[in-house]
């Protein structure tokens, strides 16, 4: 980093992507996502055992909605193994919408091409390990505890019943991968885990803490417990760059240059190798999802301490 962390020069950056808010929207094809503020910003900065810097309205609660991707992709290559997984999933961008299907149908053999898009990360849901809905959701919440040491995370039933009410696009895209035998499960029930994984309830502390561990190779700061394996927290990272924020993640890359992932709630969570973990809200997105405020204000972060990877 060129310069020490100041809060006042944190403060500041947030002050300033605040005015970014008024171009975006909240979205709204989830409803209960449609409540949030619009002109909320936040940010927390975790660097392991020392302080957290956080600023704004830091302790807003919001769902990871697409981070959540970043997380089961870990736990079912923990369960099943690279070759496993990808040979239902790829592992390229695909330049589309995130909830897009046109690709299903033109790539052969059908399968999606990544684990950060719906259809993709759907795919990697069906593939954790448990007899129930439950317990793959209670495996995937006890590593989001020995993430952050916080075991009172859960998700928001609010939020999992208006996405799973309304889930008409994940739902076509469940029964076109289940007829080409990507998807295995019964699909009602693979999208009540999948709006549940989705609805994980957190603040931008914790969501600092999750990009923590995966920056810091897999092993978290207070226990030393080595969470996920090194190995797997460099495939996390690596499309968290080439497909993290979506059809976004060229321009992201080169503006702002840190491993990151969005969510349509408005949550960034960013991992900036061997020792930064960043969670950020900021529900007012952009038309292709992702927070605008959010990415102003890691671009001005990334700038000024000079951390892009690249
Ligand atoms: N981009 C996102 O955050 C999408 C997640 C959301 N739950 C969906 O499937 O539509």
């Amino acid at each position: 980093m060129t310069e020490c962390l100041h809060q006042e020069a944190l403060d500041e950056m947030v002050m300033e992507a605040k005015k970014f808010t008024k171009y975006g929207n909240v979205a709204d094809y989830i409803p209960a996502l449609g409540d949030a503020d619009p002109d909320t910003l936040s940010i927390a900065v975790y660097r392991g055992y020392e302080d957290c810097y956080s600023a704004g309205c830091i302790h807003e609660k919001f769902t990871l909605q697409s981070i959540s991707k970043v997380l089961t992709l870990a736990l079912a290559l923990m369960d099943r193994g690279e070759d496993y997984v990808f040979s239902r999933v790829g592992m390229e961008p695909t330049g589309d919408p995130f909830n897009s299907i046109v690709k299903l149908e033109s790539n052969r053999p059908s399968k999606p091409l990544n684990p950060m898009i719906n259809a993709g990360a759907l795919a990697v849901t069906d593939m954790i390990i448990g007899e129930s809905t439950g317990e793959k959701l209670g495996r995937l919440l006890s590593l989001v505890h020995e993430m952050t040491n916080n075991t009172d995370l859960g998700y928001c039933e609010r939020v999992a019943k208006s996405e799973f009410e309304t889930a008409y696009l994940n739902r076509s895209l469940c029964y076109f991968m289940k007829q080409h035998d990507v998807i295995k499960s019964d699909i009602e029930e693979l999208l009540d885990l999948y709006t549940k994984q989705c609805a994980i309830q957190l603040d931008c502390h914790d969501l600092a803490k999750l990009g923590y561990v995966i920056a810091n190779e897999g092993k978290n700061p207070v226990t030393e417990r080595q969470v996920i394996p090194l190995h797997i927290t460099r495939i996390l990272k690596t499309f968290m760059v080439t497909c993290g924020m979506y059809n976004s993640s060229g321009e992201f890359a080169i503006k702002v240059g840190i491993p990151a992932k969005s969510g349509v709630s408005g949550g960034i969570m960013g991992a900036v190798p061997h020792g930064i973990g960043i969670g950020i809200y900021g529900p007012a997105l952009d038309e292709r999802g992702n927070s605008v405020a959010g990415m102003k204000l890691l671009e001005s972060l990334s700038s000024r301490w000079d951390l892009s990877i690249f």
